[in-house]
């Protein structure tokens, strides 16, 4: 038997091919169908995805593996002009993940087309995306003709040069192993930067808070949309394997605890089972979940609350 060489010692990665290893960001406008993507190349729930427009809001990671290449996600949240303070929050984090990328890709819905919104993105992609190579991804397929993707291909193309452009459907995967398989020849040359087990490094509190932040816009639907956060406040592993969790709903007004609550608090109690049984199946084992509803109606000026979703505080009024 021939002697193993260094190399064939430390790779853990598929033999033959250079291990590869970089970031890619998806942005788009909101509810373009970039967490439903990610939850499909990486394979487990780690970002929310709902019928609602900028359900985003933490910078939460998923890492795909393809051949020798690791891709590490940047989910950002979806991109939109700015008007309130945890708006230009939002849109700064979005930028801010695509500026640490290798790869940006953009994502359009086939059916809406070059709109507005994505224009004022194309004005300010190449500022941020430099040299890096940009791929056009057109999602919602199954949503439209194929000759009219042909035509929005070349209407695309024709605006900007991307360096591929992929007509996919987040939802039933229609060409999302091509796109995979694109990103991974796109990453530079390098190690993995995370063992093959870890796929989600977003701290499991904020996954958590996402999952009840999830159940209570699913539930609550019209009535508060954006007006609410989740924080998970206390986290306790228990010595029977399960864990107990505290987490707060914030409200902006006293007249949204009693919807987020209910008649005799038969909201929140659906909201909390359904979201218990989500993080311990996220967790793999028992957990115990006590939600509270608290009004604050200064939450979107507050530091605090923006670093515990993973946002930098935006300066100004
Ligand atoms: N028909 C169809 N619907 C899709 C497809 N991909 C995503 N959707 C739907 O589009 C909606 C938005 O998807 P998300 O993945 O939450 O979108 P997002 O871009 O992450 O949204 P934000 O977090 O708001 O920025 C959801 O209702 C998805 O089910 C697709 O390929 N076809």
């Amino acid at each position: 038997m021939a002697e193993k060489t260094a190399d064939e010692t430390a790779a853990e990665e598929p033999a033959g091919a250079a291990p590869r290893c970089g970031f890619a960001a998806l942005i788009g406008e909101p509810n373009a169908g970039k967490s439903t993507l990610l939850n499909r190349m990486v394979g487990q729930k780690i970002s929310i995805v709902t019928h609602k427009v900028q359900t985003t809001r933490a910078r939460v990671r998923g890492v795909a593996i393809e051949g020798a290449a690791q891709i590490v996600f940047v989910d950002t949240p979806g991109l939109f002009r700015p008007r309130r303070r945890l708006d230009r929050a939002m849109v700064a984090a979005a930028w801010a993940g695509a500026d640490d990328a290798d790869v940006v890709c953009l994502m359009i819905e086939a059916h809406r087309g070059l709109t507005e919104g994505v224009e004022a993105i194309l004005a300010t992609l190449d500022a941020h995306a430099g040299d890096r190579p940009v791929a056009l991804v057109i999602n919602k397929i199954d949503r439209m003709r194929r000759d009219a993707l042909l035509a929005l291909t070349a209407e695309m193309n024709a605006r900007r040069a991307f360096a591929a452009t992929f007509l996919i459907s987040a939802e039933n995967g229609d060409g999302v192993d091509d796109l995979r398989r694109w990103l991974a020849g796109a990453m530079p040359e390098g190690p993995w930067l995370y063992p093959e087990d870890q796929i989600a490094d977003a701290p499991m509190r904020v996954i958590a808070a996402e999952i009840t932040r999830e159940k209570l816009t699913l539930r609550l639907h019209e009535e508060l949309p954006y007006q609410l956060t989740v924080e998970t406040e206390t986290w306790e592993e228990r010595e029977d394997g399960s864990a107990r969790i505290e987490q707060v709903v914030y409200v902006g007004r006293e007249g949204h605890k009693g919807i987020a609550l209910g008649r005799k608090g038969e909201t929140i109690k659906a909201i909390g089972s359904a979201a218990r049984a989500d993080i311990a199946e996220a967790l793999g084992r028992p957990v115990h979940l006590f939600l509270t509803v608290k009004v604050r109606p200064d939450w979107e000026r507050e530091r605090d609350r923006y670093s515990a979703m993973g946002l930098d505080f935006p300066e100004g009024n």
